[in-house]
C-alpha cells in the first residue's frame, strides 16, 4: 500500500472529528473522500499531508510509519482550494516554486515548468502574469505547481471548488486522463458527489468522522450502505420497513423487492426509476406536487394521500402529469434496493 491510516484519531476538545480512520490507498489509485460539510474530509486531508497532528492511531507511506513527519518531509503534492498562487511572480515562477527549493537548475528547471504546463493544458503560458488568468487556468497553474515535486502521492482539497460547472466537468475528464497517464496516486476531497465519480477509482463517503461506505462509484451508487449514504446521494425515497421474502411492508404499502434481498427490519431505498405513474384509480393514490426539468428525464414528486413519506418518480419528458394531478403509484423490484 502507498498510503494506510490506520486507526487515525484527531480530537478537538475531546470531540472525535476523525475517529479511528482505518484506510489503504494503493499506488495509481485516484480515491475521492466524500461526504458532507463538518464530516471530517479535509482533516483526514490534513491529517496524511502532516498539516494536523493525529491524537491516536498511525500514518503509513510506503509501509513506514509517518506519523511524527513533518509535513514538508513526507513527500506528498498539496493542492488546496483557494489555491494560493503567488500573485507577483509569473505562471512559470509559480509552477518552478518546489523544483528551486529542491535546488534543481535553471535549465532543467524550465525545461520541466514547460513540460508541466503542456500536461496541464497551458502550453507556452509560463511568462504569464497570474492575474491575467481565469480562474480555470489558475486551478491548472495550482496544479502544475502541485505537479512540480514529482509527489507519489497527490493531494487535492476541492480541486475544481470555484469553477463553473461546465469548466468542471471538462477538466475532470482531463484530470482523470492525466492522472492515469502519470501514474500519480491520488487522494481527494471533494462535496460533489459528481466530480467524485467521475474521478475516482474508489469512493469513501465519511459521516461524523468515519467511513459510512467505501467502494467504486458504481457500487456505491448501486448499492448505497444505509440510509444515510443514500440519502447523501440525493435519493430521497427512503423508508424503514420489514422484508419477508421478496415482499417489504413499507410506509408506502406492499413493494416488491428482488430475490436474495436482506430479511427482516431494514431501510428501503426506491429509485424514482422505479416509481411508476398509473391511473389514479389503481395503485397508491398520489397528487403531483411539483416537477422538476432533469434534462433526460422530469423528476416528479407526489404526495400520497394518507400522510405516508413523498415520493420522487422520474418520467419521461413527455409523459409527465401537471401539477395538482391525481395519480396512482405502483413499483418495480428492479429499482428497489434493500440496504443492509
Ligand atoms: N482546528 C480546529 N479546531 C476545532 N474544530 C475543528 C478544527 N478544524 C476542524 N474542526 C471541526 O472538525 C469538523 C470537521 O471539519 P473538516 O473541515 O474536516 O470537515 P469537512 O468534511 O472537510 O467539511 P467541509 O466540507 O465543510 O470543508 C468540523 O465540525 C469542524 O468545525
Amino acid at each position: 500500500m502507498l498510503l494506510s491510516l490506520d486507526a487515525a484519531t484527531v480530537r478537538f476538545g475531546g470531540r472525535a472529528v476523525l475517529d479511528a480512520v482505518d484506510l489503504d490507498v494503493a499506488e495509481h489509485e485516484v480515491v475521492c473522500v466524500l461526504g458532507p460539510s463538518g464530516s471530517g474530509k479535509s482533516t483526514l486531508l490534513r491529517a496524511v499531508a502532516g498539516l494536523q497532528p493525529l491524537s491516536g492511531g498511525r500514518i503509513l507511506l510506503d509501509g513506514r510509519d509517518r506519523t511524527g513527519v513533518p509535513a514538508h518531509k513526507r513527500g506528498v503534492g498539496l493542492m488546496f482550494q483557494d489555491h494560493q498562487l503567488f500573485p507577483q511572480r509569473d505562471v512559470g515562477a509559480n509552477v518552478a516554486f518546489g523544483p528551486r527549493v529542491r535546488g534543481v537548475g535553471k535549465g532543467e528547471r524550465d525545461a520541466e515548468v514547460a513540460q508541466l504546463l503542456e500536461l496541464v493544458g497551458l502550453p507556452g503560458a509560463a511568462r504569464r502574469a497570474v492575474a491575467s488568468l481565469s480562474g480555470g487556468e489558475q486551478q491548472r497553474v495550482a496544479l502544475a505547481r502541485a505537479l512540480a515535486p514529482r509527489p507519489r502521492l497527490l493531494m487535492l482539497d476541492e480541486p475544481l471548488g470555484q469553477l463553473d460547472r461546465s469548466l468542471r466537468e471538462r477538466l475532470v475528464v482531463e484530470l482523470r486522463e492525466m492522472f492515469g497517464r502519470l501514474g500519480t496516486t491520488v487522494l481527494a476531497v471533494t462535496h460533489d458527489q459528481g466530480e467524485a465519480f467521475a474521478l475516482a477509482d474508489r469512493v469513501v463517503v465519511m459521516r461524523d468522522g468515519r467511513i459510512a461506505q467505501t467502494g467504486t462509484p458504481l457500487e456505491v451508487w448501486q448499492r448505497p450502505a444505509d440510509a444515510f449514504v443514500a440519502r447523501f446521494l440525493g435519493f430521497d425515497n427512503v423508508a424503514e420497513a420489514t422484508v419477508a421474502g421478496t415482499a417489504a411492508d413499507s410506509p408506502w404499502g406492499k413493494l416488491p423487492v428482488p430475490e436474495g434481498s436482506p430479511q427482516g427490519a431494514r431501510s428501503v431505498l426506491v429509485r424514482p426509476a422505479g416509481v411508476r405513474l398509473v391511473a389514479a384509480d389503481a395503485g397508491l393514490p398520489c397528487t403531483v406536487t411539483a416537477r422538476t426539468f432533469k434534462g433526460t428525464h422530469v423528476a416528479v414528486h407526489l404526495r400520497p394521500g394518507d400522510g405516508q413519506p413523498r415520493l420522487e418518480a422520474a418520467c419521461g419528458l413527455r409523459e409527465a402529469p401537471e401539477v395538482g394531478d391525481a395519480v396512482g403509484v405502483e413499483f418495480d423490484a428492479a429499482e428497489i434496493v434493500v440496504l443492509d
